[in-house]
């Protein structure tokens, strides 16, 4: 079993995240997370943050000469803003007077509709949303990002799979049906400034975001996470928490905005008529020019009952627009009982393609788990070894 922790505030020192379950031997080094946590920086609608945080990342157990040692495995990703913030963030009792005289330590008393801040300060029983504000920030997504930049390395050495994703949608401007990144695109679609993979549609979602900025208004929209070279018999059918497609949904509305989960054509695929909402069954030549079943179509996503079928997996997240809206929604200062405008301090814009990065490390967590379960492995050998065997066993294949 995989298992993933994270800790750490948004303007805290710095963000602290375990993965503990992954066999030995899986080459990654600090470059590897780099990649990925700089990928979660880019796009256009970031915030002024985004520009400037550097997300310096260590490795500080589990991991030795590049490759995993089969224990657990500890990330520290450190915040540039601390300097600023080493008073009012203190983990330790600050004096008093030192604290007062800190702007930045006034009561946050004005919640924003949509984000954490008022449930949070009720159920915890705060007077200042900045304990919440500070745990509830998407901040907290470096640290998962650098724990699925591992998962990915996991999962390409022990299986061959990519995870890629794409921008599908931004506000109302979605991409055409049929827009599916093969298992390079990841740089392809990074190029570009809200990593859509078509770029007509990709020059309307720049315009999209820039009007709403120009408004003093947020966006939110859609993400697909889409996965290649996965074996048929990862999750199960036999119980609704082991069924991947359940798994996957609930790692994906984790993420801080996401608001609904589709797998494959979803929501469509209730519209339709069971003849042509399901992926008919063929055999057709292999590579190897040997009889080997396969698919008409990928309409499920590459889950069926709740396993991977072998084909290309297929996930969207859908996430809501930012809350920090610049054109300040009504509130209540819970401080005096007075109406009044929400917080509004910098924020992005739109973080959809931030977000996809996000999903990716989800999901590749999520998949290095499932893989596990399958064909265990204390050295990624073993895995390996372990998924040949189970495919070359296949009578139906
Ligand atoms: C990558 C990413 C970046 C985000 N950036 C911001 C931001 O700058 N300002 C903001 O108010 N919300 C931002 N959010 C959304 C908030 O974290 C989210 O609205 C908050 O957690 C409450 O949403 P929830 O009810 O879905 O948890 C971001 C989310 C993600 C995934
Ligand atoms: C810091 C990150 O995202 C933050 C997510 C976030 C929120 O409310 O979720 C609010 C903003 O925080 P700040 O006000 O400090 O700029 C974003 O910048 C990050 O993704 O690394």
């Amino acid at each position: 079993m995989l298992r993933w922790l994270t800790a750490g505030e948004s303007h805290g020192q710095q963000l602290t995240a375990i993965l503990e379950g992954l066999p030995a031997g899986v080459q990654v080094s600090t470059p590897d997370l780099d990649v990925d946590l700089a990928r979660r920086r880019l796009g256009h609608g970031r915030g002024a943050r985004m520009s400037f945080e550097q997300d310096t990342v260590s490795l500080t157990g589990g991991i030795r000469h590049g490759l995993t040692q089969g224990g657990p495995i500890a990330v520290q990703v450190g915040n540039t803003e601390w300097p600023k913030w080493q008073t009012v963030m203190s983990a330790d009792p600050v004096d008093p007077e030192v604290l007062a005289g800190q702007a930045r330590n006034a009561p946050l008393t004005r919640p924003r509709p949509g984000h954490a801040d008022l449930p949070g300060m009720q159920k915890y029983g705060f007077d200042d949303a900045r304990p919440v504000l500070e745990r509830a920030s998407a901040r907290e997504t470096a640290a998962r990002v650098a724990l699925g930049a591992i998962a990915r390395a996991f999962l390409r050495q022990a299986l061959g799979v990519e995870v890629v994703s794409h921008v599908v949608g931004i506000g109302p401007v979605v991409v055409p049906d049929g827009v599916l990144p093969g298992p390079g695109d990841n740089p392809r679609i990074d190029e570009d400034s809200v990593r859509c993979a078509d770029p007509a549609t990709s020059a309307v979602m720049v315009a999209e975001v820039d009007d709403a900025r120009k408004n003093g208004d947020t966006l939110g929209g859609v993400v697909e996470v889409v996965v290649h070279g996965l074996p048929p018999g990862l999750g199960s059918h036999v119980h609704w928490d082991r069924r991947l497609d359940s798994r996957l949904a609930a790692a994906l509305m984790g993420v801080q905005s996401v608001k609904a989960v589709e797998v494959g054509d979803g929501l469509e695929t209730a519209r339709r008529r069971g003849s042509v909402a399901h992926d008919e069954i063929v055999l057709a030549p292999g590579a190897d020019g040997e009889a080997r079943i396969q698919r008409l179509s990928d309409r499920a996503g590459g889950i069926e009952g709740g396993m991977t079928n072998g084909e290309v997996l297929r996930v969207r997240a859908a996430m809501k627009p930012i809350s920090t809206v610049p054109r300040a929604l009504a509130t209540v200062d819970v401080a005096t009982g007075e109406p009044a405008v929400a917080i509004n301090q910098r924020s992005d814009a739109c973080a959809v393609p931030r977000g996809a990065v996000v999903m990716e490390a989800m999901v590749a967590l999520v998949l290095a788990d499932a893989a596990l379960e399958k064909f265990g492995g204390d050295s990624v050998a073993e895995t390996r070894r372990n998924a040949r065997a189970y495919l070359d066993a296949l009578t139906i294949r």
